[in-house]
Order: C-alpha cells, then sequence, then structure tokens
C-alpha cells in the first residue's frame, strides 16, 4: 500500500468554474481512494491558478467569549449541519468558495478561541475584512465581551465591517440578555444584528453572513503584506502530528494551534500553509 499521494495540477486557461468543477471532482476520487485503502497516510491535492483569474477573497473573523458558539455556528454557515463539541484554545481557519448573486467569492473564516479574555485578539482583526461577533443570549458576560469587542473596533482606524449575532436563542428559559439589549448595543454601532440559534438552524444566520459578505465587499481592498498565493488545497489525513484534521463535508479547514498564531500565524499563513481538511 502507497502512504504518500502528492498531486498538483494547474489550470491555466480554465474559468474559474471549471477550475473548482475539476478540483471537486479530484478531490471526490481521491476520497475514494482512500475509502477503497489504496492510500492510508496523507494526500494532498493543489490547485494552482493563473494570477489573472482570481476569484476575489473576503476574510471573516468570528469573535466572541469562550463557549458561546463560534465554531458551531461557523460550521453550520460552511456545511449547513450543526455538529455539538468541538476542540477549544484552537484557532481555526476555514475556507470555502461561496457562491453569492454578485458571483463567486473566496471565503476565509477566522474561528477565534477566546483564550483570554483581556486579550483583544488584534491580528486576526486586522487580517479580517469582516467581523461576526457572536454571544450568548444565556451569558451576560459573553454580552460584555462582544460590547468591548465592538468598543475595540470602533477604535481602529480602519475598522473591519462587522454584525452582531445573539447564539442560543433556543434556550430562552436561561436568557440572560433580552433581544432589545442586542439590537440596541448593533444600533449603537451602525451595524447589523440577530438572534439565532444554531442548534436549530436560523435562517437569519446565513443573512447575517451573506450581509457580511456583501458589506466587505464593497469596502476598499485591504493593503496586505503578503502576496496571495492562488490555491485551493485539501489534505486529507495525518502529517505532522501538530495539527489535527477535521473532515466535514466539503471544504477547508486549516486548525492553528494557539501560540503559532500569536506568532503571526495566520498572517503568514499563506508562506507556511500547514494543513487543511476536507469540509
Ligand atoms: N443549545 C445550544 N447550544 C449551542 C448552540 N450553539 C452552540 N452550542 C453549544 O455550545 C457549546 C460551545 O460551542 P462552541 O461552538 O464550541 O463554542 P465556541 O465559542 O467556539 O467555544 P470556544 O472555542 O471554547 O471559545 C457546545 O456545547 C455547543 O454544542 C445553540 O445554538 N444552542
Amino acid at each position: 500500500m502507497n502512504n504518500v499521494l502528492n498531486v498538483k495540477i494547474s489550470f491555466m486557461k480554465a474559468g474559474e468554474y471549471t477550475k473548482i468543477g475539476l478540483a471537486a471532482k479530484m478531490q471526490r476520487n481521491l476520497q475514494e481512494m482512500i475509502a477503497r485503502g489504496q492510500y492510508r497516510n496523507f494526500i494532498k491535492v493543489t490547485m494552482k491558478t493563473d494570477d489573472k483569474n482570481t476569484v476575489p477573497k473576503v476574510r471573516i473573523a468570528v469573535l466572541g467569549n469562550v463557549n458561546v458558539g463560534k465554531s458551531a455556528l461557523t460550521v453550520r454557515y460552511l456545511t449547513r449541519r450543526f455538529i455539538g463539541e468541538y476542540r477549544s484554545n484552537t484557532d481555526l481557519l476555514y475556507k470555502q468558495i461561496i457562491s453569492l448573486d454578485s458571483g463567486l467569492l473566496d471565503v476565509e473564516i477566522v474561528d477565534i478561541s477566546a483564550e483570554n479574555e483581556s486579550d483583544f485578539p488584534m491580528e486576526q482583526i486586522q487580517w479580517a475584512d469582516a467581523c461576526m461577533i457572536v454571544y450568548s443570549i444565556t451569558n451576560r458576560a459573553s454580552f460584555e465581551y462582544a460590547s468591548r469587542s465592538l468598543a475595540e473596533l470602533k477604535s481602529l482606524q480602519n475598522p473591519p465591517s462587522a454584525y452582531l449575532v445573539g447564539n442560543k436563542a433556543d434556550l430562552d428559559h436561561l436568557r440572560e440578555v433580552s433581544e432589545q439589549e442586542g439590537a440596541s448595543l448593533a444600533a449603537s454601532h451602525a451595524i447589523g444584528f440577530c438572534e439565532v440559534s444554531v442548534a436549530e438552524n436560523t435562517p437569519s444566520l446565513y443573512k447575517a453572513f451573506e450581509r457580511l459578505l456583501i458589506d466587505s465587499r464593497g469596502r476598499p481592498v485591504k493593503q496586505r503584506k503578503f502576496s496571495v498565493s492562488k490555491m485551493i488545497g485539501t489534505l486529507i489525513g495525518n502529517n505532522n502530528g501538530t495539527t489535527k484534521q477535521i473532515p466535514i463535508n466539503q471544504g477547508t479547514v486549516v486548525p492553528c494551534n494557539k501560540g503559532e498564531l500569536h506568532k503571526s500565524r495566520v498572517l503568514k499563513r499563506r508562506q507556511a500553509f500547514t494543513a487543511t481538511a476536507s469540509l
């Protein structure tokens, strides 16, 4: 049995839909090969596109206090599924091509693990074009964290677009924050707001993400330190043992170790792309 299969394809002339379709087809074939046991440990598909023909990129940071449902919310948006438990203390980078009425968007979402309440994750916020601020309606401290985060955003010179989400609306009997308080906080920052239950699949969650994507597309492109490599990467199986794949449906997840992130890992991720797993 082969342990390693490394596949690299370059489509220089094909249109975006063709490239994405071909990459998805190749990914499916590879998954079948793994299922048949032909390759065990490590499979990588890299698709390079020419620089001129790229899908616009939008980066979203999902920010909120611990346990408010940031990971569940992000995965719900990307996969329409609810997954109850996630590893804490790990920032996760999700990549997915999303189709809006206005065209395709290459969306990257960082789900920021709020390890230390007093530390505002400035690096990730500066990286992002847009920010989804999440609190739990059952936890007042998380609402206060959201309020502080919005104040921090306001103080930035070029703040990302933002949207406020009150999660766990299904737990109304445990409610500590009224819907009116959420709406007022959002209104005071002139941003959108909705309450959702990620567990129960509230449709307004999708609209909230869409709003953020549309808002951030209308903003000037951020000047970034690092050039963008045009890559859709998929890595399935085990790699070096420091990161763990989270295979969820179709797409891409990059788990980033906390320590690494704090050393600008996310900002440098295009230079040192470590691991992606199929969503
Ligand atoms: N009842 C209910 N539980 C939810 C909902 N969303 C998330 N949860 C639960 O809340 C807990 C925390 O969810 P996570 O997605 O891990 O929260 P997080 O904000 O990413 O947590 P950290 O990574 O620790 O900061 C899990 O037990 C989820 O199952 C919801 O809408 N309703």
